[in-house]
């Protein structure tokens, strides 16, 4: 079996890595907005007697890069020498997309256009003649639709053919003006002297690419000792003023060969003018928004309550089972405290977090989410918060992890962290049983609306950390942010129910070993020292509790729900699986809790305040540590959440208790 190394590359947002997955068989997270992909993702397909090893690269408008994940394509493009280049076109844009192709056919290295969502061109009335098209860019072009899996045939075959190809394709070059061309000649004459410290690239591409103002090549030239004529004799004005002239010409290439090869027969289509002109309306934007959310969250209890009020009586039915058995005291209390109280009481609530992820995906796919974005751009911005940080945000509702490895999409560092410190105050999906369970059980028809506003104080906070840290750390404005508005696309239920599915299954295999530890460590604490009553103050549970309690005495936890926020720090998941350990006994959980006389609405809802606020688990730890390359600052963002999260708690409580006293 030969092998053929290929990468994918385009425009965000056009379907790379909907290709990618096709292709290699494989799900890897795909959005429609751009950014999604921040890292290189590997993959591997064996067909036809070859083995394809697949990369799928971040989105990138040019080889110009400037933010991280954008420098992450540019590099690999520029050093990994693969054997062909997949430049994946989203067909409904093409004259934009071309821009990279003008840079990329320069590299010198087989380049195939995936023509990607022939579909919804063709919805829009645009139509594309392949081969007219093929012959004017002089690349071979394959039209695909990635998200059904059309065309991916056609375009391995076409792989297999140009990787065995031995002589040069002859792509449309973007026409220079003489002066950059004698530029251009004057470098490349130099370069060819030195070869060497080129890493592969052509002396001639080099120079373009040097004209073109990429820093991090004269920056590795410079330090390999070299003086590059033209860069480092001319004055900066006149490097910007080849800039210029450089994009230009790329662009004039790019409309020239769409010119004659792609007819629309509508102009535009109306519909989504405007419905954008609702949806991201200045006054009404922010309320359509939240009234979308809340509608989620309304749907997520009152869909899941039903579900989770019967599993639990399946549960206590076990539970009873198991007790009539007579396997002695440690077996049957680990059973029913242990596994069923603990990680069972976990499982009842993947009915919730499934729901919401449905949800999600659905306004995710639909393209609204980025709409919303949009709208909270203008918000944001007046606050300190870089546009852009709300999609890393968002992602933050699902898990905090891949929302920070999301800020790569961010430019400036001060934009990055203040995003990163901002982004654990995120409710994630882990967090919502807690709410779930407390809700339920203290607020009854209102649950849904005390969720809502759980999800609101978050973002209220993550907002109000953004803008604190601006002011008193950076200083500085935040960039420029530009975002394209993806086009709405109408969601299907499988693409959604798949994107469920994903996210939910990490959900259970976080239940099934993270959290199972968690909770079997909480039980083996309750049940020590030896001949002490299960989960009694005596326990080690019981004298950990205790000794942390007056810490928490302003706000009023008991010691129980002390243990449960001391192991909560593993994933968030333990707090309810460790409230079911050890509030276990006869009674369900939510009884047990309704009964127990130090709980009550007020004490409740502080209690969520803190599990929605204290800290990130360890995994966004690790994380925050690796993407901020610092323990000082990874030390910040978990002070910071925990004192934020103590005052809070600690304000509801009082505000609470007047209200109710009153
Ligand atoms: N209608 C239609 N939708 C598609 C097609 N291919 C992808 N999509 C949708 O387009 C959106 C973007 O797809 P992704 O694969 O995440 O795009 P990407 O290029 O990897 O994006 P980044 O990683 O952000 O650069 C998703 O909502 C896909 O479901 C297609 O052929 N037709
Ligand atoms: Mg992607």
């Amino acid at each position: 079996m030969t092998e053929i190394r290929i990468l994918l590359t385009g425009n965000p947002n056009v379907g790379k890595t909907t290709l990618f997955n096709s292709l290699c068989g494989v799900y890897q997270h795909t959005g429609n907005y751009p950014g999604v992909t921040v890292e290189i993702k590997e993959g591997i397909r064996k067909s036809d007697g070859q083995i394809f090893r697949i990369s799928d690269l971040p989105g990138t408008y040019s080889l110009s890069a400037f933010t991280p994940d954008e420098q992450v394509a540019r590099d690999a493009l520029l050093t990994s020498h693969p054997d062909v280049i997949v430049q994946i076109i989203d067909a409904t844009n093409i004259e934009r997309n071309l821009f990279l192709t003008t840079q990329l056919v320069e590299i010198g290295l087989p380049v195939i256009i995936a023509l990607n969502m022939v579909d919804l061109a063709e919805q829009t009335g645009i139509a594309i003649d392949a081969a007219c098209f093929s012959k004017s860019i002089g690349l071979p072009v394959v039209k695909v639709v990635a998200s059904q899996g059309k065309g991916i045939e056609d375009l391995v075959q076409t792989i297999i053919h140009i990787s065995q190809q031995k002589e040069q394709q002859n792509p449309a070059q973007a026409q220079y003006s003489s002066t950059i061309t004698q530029r251009r000649e004057e470098i490349s004459s130099f370069l060819n002297h030195h070869t060497q410290h080129l890493s592969g690239l052509t002396p001639e591409y080099t120079a373009i690419r040097l004209l073109e103002g990429d820093q991090k090549l004269s920056d590795k030239l410079h330090h390999e000792g070299l003086t590059i004529p033209v860069i480092d004799t001319l004055e900066p004005a006149a490097i910007d003023g080849f800039i210029q002239e450089i994009m230009l010409a790329r662009y004039a290439t790019a409309e020239q060969i769409t010119g004659c090869s792609v007819s629309c027969s509508m102009a535009r289509i109306m519909p989504t003018d405007l419905l954008d002109h609702v949806l991201t309306h200045r006054f009404f934007g922010i309320p359509i928004f939240l009234s979308f959310m809340w509608f989620a969250f309304q749907l997520t209890f009152s869909a899941s309550a039903p579900v989770a009020s019967v599993l639990e009586i399946i549960f206590g039915s076990i539970n009873e089972f198991v007790g009539n058995l007579g396997l002695g005291e440690t077996v049957t209390s680990f059973i029913s405290d242990g596994i069923i109280g603990g990680v069972g009481t976990v499982l009842s609530f993947v009915p919730s977090i499934f729901i919401l992820f449905l949800l999600l995906s659905l306004l995710e796919d639909s393209g609204y989410l980025a709409r919303a974005a949009f709208v909270m751009d203008r918000l944001m911005h007046s606050i300190g918060l870089h546009g852009r940080s709300f999609i890393p945000l968002l992602i933050g509702f699902g898990c905090n992890v891949p929302a920070i490895m999301a800020t790569r999409t961010l430019q400036s560092r001060a934009d990055r962290f203040i995003t990163i410190i901002s982004i654990p105050f995120m409710s994630c999906s882990a967090r919502l049983p807690v709410y779930v369970l407390l809700t339920g059980v203290f607020f009854g028809a209102h649950a849904g609306t005390v969720i809502f506003f759980l999800y609101i104080l978050g973002i209220l906070a993550a907002i109000g950390t953004a803008l604190l840290f601006r002011r008193l750390i950076f200083h500085d404005d935040p960039s420029p942010f530009i975002m394209e508005l993806p086009p709405y696309r109408s969601p299907t239920l499988k693409a959604a129910a798949l994107h469920m599915w994903q996210r939910g299954k990490e959900y259970l295999q976080r239940a099934g070993i993270v959290i199972f530890g968690g909770v079997l460590v909480v039980w083996v604490l309750a049940s020590l020292p030896f001949g002490v009553e299960y989960g009694s103050a005596d326990s080690l549970a019981g004298v950990l509790g205790h000794l942390a309690e007056p810490i928490f005495a302003p706000l009023g936890f008991t010691w129980q729900l002390v243990v449960a926020l001391i192991f909560g720090f593993i994933a968030k998941e333990v707090v309810v699986g460790s409230l079911g350990t050890l509030y276990g006994g006869e009674d369900s959980l939510a009884g047990s809790l309704a009964a127990d006389p130090s709980l009550g609405p007020v004490v409740a809802l502080a209690y969520m305040v803190f599990v929605l606020l204290y800290l990130p688990c360890v995994a966004t730890l690790g994380v925050i540590k690796q993407e901020m390359g610092s323990w000082k600052w990874t030390g910040i963002a978990l002070g910071w959440g925990i004192l934020v999260a103590f005052i809070l708690a600690w304000v509801t409580r009082i505000v609470g208790s007047l209200i109710i006293g009153a």
